[in-house]
């Protein structure tokens, strides 16, 4: 890319910094290595204020596509924006309002948790002079690493690892904060405490990225998902629209569930298993009709009740179609 030729659109936008209609976005985002498609044809759209979950199986292209709106992995093809810029050409200008967790943040194994947050934080326009030491404080609190603040960064546990990363990202007051994957590493009660500082920076008005193979963790903090399959962006929104387009289900406890859903398949009836049980879309058939396939086929149903889909059921539905 040239670096003059941009199209009028990110130019205008890029004139007047903060005015974007997005805090992030992607058109046609693509990455290859050698023949491997990472990422493919990605048109992402952050509006401000979200908190965004981004959220696919392990190797479905988050970390690349969180690389690419960062700067930090060059597309093939496509154009990505932050907070009105355009990445790369322009990322300088976004990247002092966004707070970044990435693998590998590169902190030095032999300096102290607050060592590395202070050589963060001297780069930290911001920061220049007498609130550097302030700051570095607050960030270890907020993510509860004051204890440990004094111990060599390689003694540190990945959980710990992750929380210092979380530390760096958090030490200015930011626009958009881009996690990936947070939670690796964490015990639950530092995936709690992850959520909380997900929740206050919501709160707070900051727009945040996360990305997340748990479908647990995004349903529990996002206010929108982004669902990524085999690199491409299969669906995104808000979760609860996400969550109201999945239809009615039953859940059947059946005396075989192999045998069941081999019965429901045969009759072109969605169904999977999940947790001993036989989960059944609703959407072309109902209850009785459910129930009667399975007793015709010898299944005993001990309890069968009626659901919403979870985001589990539309995650599979969604990645099934695109298989
Ligand atoms: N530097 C690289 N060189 C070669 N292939 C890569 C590279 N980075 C990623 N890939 C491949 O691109 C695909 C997407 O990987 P990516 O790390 O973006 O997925 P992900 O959804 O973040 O997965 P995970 O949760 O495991 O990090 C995978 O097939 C991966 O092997």
């Amino acid at each position: 890319m040239s670096g003059t030729t941009e199209t009028s659109g990110t130019a205008t936008i890029d004139s007047v910094p903060g005015s974007a209609e997005f805090a992030a976005r992607t058109h046609g985002l693509r990455k290859t290595y050698g023949r491997t498609v990472a990422v493919s044809d990605v048109d992402l759209a952050v509006p401000h204020g979200v908190v965004l979950g981004m959220l696919g199986p392990n190797g479905s292209g988050k970390t690349t596509t969180i690389r690419m709106l960062l700067g930090l992995t060059l597309p093939t093809a496509g154009t990505a924006e932050l907070l009105g810029h355009a990445v790369p050409e322009h990322v300088d200008r976004a990247l002092p309002r966004v707070g970044a967790l990435v693998e590998g943040p590169g902190f030095h194994p032999f300096l102290s948790g607050r060592e590395n947050l202070l050589r963060s934080a001297a780069t930290e326009p911001e920061l220049a002079g007498s609130g550097l030491r302030g700051a570095v404080t607050a960030a270890l609190e907020r993510v509860g690493l004051a204890a440990a603040a004094g111990r060599k960064y390689r003694a540190y546990s990945l959980g710990m690892k992750q929380r210092l990363g979380l530390a760096s990202a958090l030490l200015v007051p930011r626009e958009l904060v881009v996690l990936d994957e947070p939670t690796n590493g964490l015990d639950p009660a530092g995936t709690r405490e992850i959520r909380q500082v997900i929740a206050d920076l919501h709160a707070a008005g900051t727009t945040v990225v996360v990305s997340s193979h748990l479908l647990s963790e995004v349903e529990a903090t996002c206010t929108h998902a982004a669902v990524l399959h085999k690199g491409s962006l299969v669906t995104q929104g808000e979760l609860t629209t996400l969550l109201e387009s999945g239809g009615p289900n039953l859940v059947v406890a059946a005396s075989d569930d192999v045998a069941g859903l081999e019965a429901l398949r045969e009759r072109g009836i969605p169904a999977r298993r999940e947790n001993g049980a036989l989960r059944v879309e609703l959407t072309e058939v109902d209850s009785p009709e459910v129930i009667a396939t399975l007793v015709h086929a010898g299944v005993g149903v001990r309890e069968a009740r009626r659901g919403r889909a979870d985001l589990e059921d539309i995650f599979a539905q969604l990645t099934e179609e695109t298989s």
